[in-house]
């Protein structure tokens, strides 16, 4: 990994951070995976794998359900009925497990809780649909570090965009160069870099199958704890 571009995550001094959900606080794979094989055994088709369906997240449950149908059907795009049915069928089997096999990842806890002592506000972003975000965080006990969250259906664009940043900078009070973004993919470096946000990736979530360490980042960090130190005490 590269050295941490310190002068971008130290000055101007940070005001507010906006933290990502799947990949960077809950490892949502093992959910992603059950619900999706419900719906791929009720509409018939075959079953994919955990590796596969991490290739696929963070593009928000739509694009996921997309692309998990054209895998299945050999590269054929789902008709807009096909589309319909697995959407209804995947939303039930999600809300009926959300949570039951995500774990937090070690480590934000605390530096969730190292960020707020920093006298730094917090949103959540998630491409996420709100409908599965909210009750997440809730089950978790993650919600109350957050003043804000938003989902992928909030705004007009989802990240990589750099709107829903902007809005929740916008929400949060807080000027785009002030704002660390710290997520796990390049969706969520590429929208900082966009918006003007200074951006801190983790190494441990999903990036569309690629290195996390080839994106454009101002740093990278293997816990969410190690974002305090990261920041300096200046
Ligand atoms: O549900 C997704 O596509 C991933 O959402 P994220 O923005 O929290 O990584
Ligand atoms: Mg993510």
């Amino acid at each position: 990994m590269h050295s941490p571009n310190l002068a971008a995550l130290r000055r101007p001094r940070l005001e507010a951070a906006i933290v990502d959900l799947d990949g960077t606080m809950v490892d949502t794979l093992g959910d992603f995976e059950v619900a999706l094989n419900r719906m791929l055994r009720e509409l018939a088709l075959p079953a994919i794998t955990r590796d596969v369906i991490g290739t696929m997240v963070g593009k928000g449950s739509e694009h996921l359900i997309r692309s998990v149908l054209r895998r299945v059907r050999e590269e054929r795009d789902a008709d807009g009925a096909l589309f319909d049915q697995a959407w209804q069928r995947y939303v039930h089997h999600y809300l009926a497990i959300n949570g039951q096999h995500a774990p937090i990842y070690a480590g934000v806890v605390e530096g969730l809780a190292a960020l707020r002592a920093r006298g730094l506000r917090l949103a959540c972003l998630t491409n996420k649909p709100i409908a599965f975000a909210r009750p997440l965080l809730a089950a978790k006990g993650l919600d109350g570090y957050f003043e804000h969250l938003f989902g992928g259906e909030a705004f007009e664009r989802k990240k990589p965009d750099p709107l829903p940043l902007l809005k929740t900078c916008e929400a949060l009070g807080s000027a785009p160069a002030r704002t660390l973004m710290v997520g796990d993919s390049s969706n969520d470096a590429q929208a900082a870099r966009a918006a003007g946000c200074p951006v801190v990736l983790v190494s441990y979530g999903y990036n569309h199958g690629h290195p996390v360490c080839e994106v454009d980042a101002d740093g990278f960090v293997d816990s969410l704890a190690e974002l305090d130190g990261l920041l300096g005490s200046g």
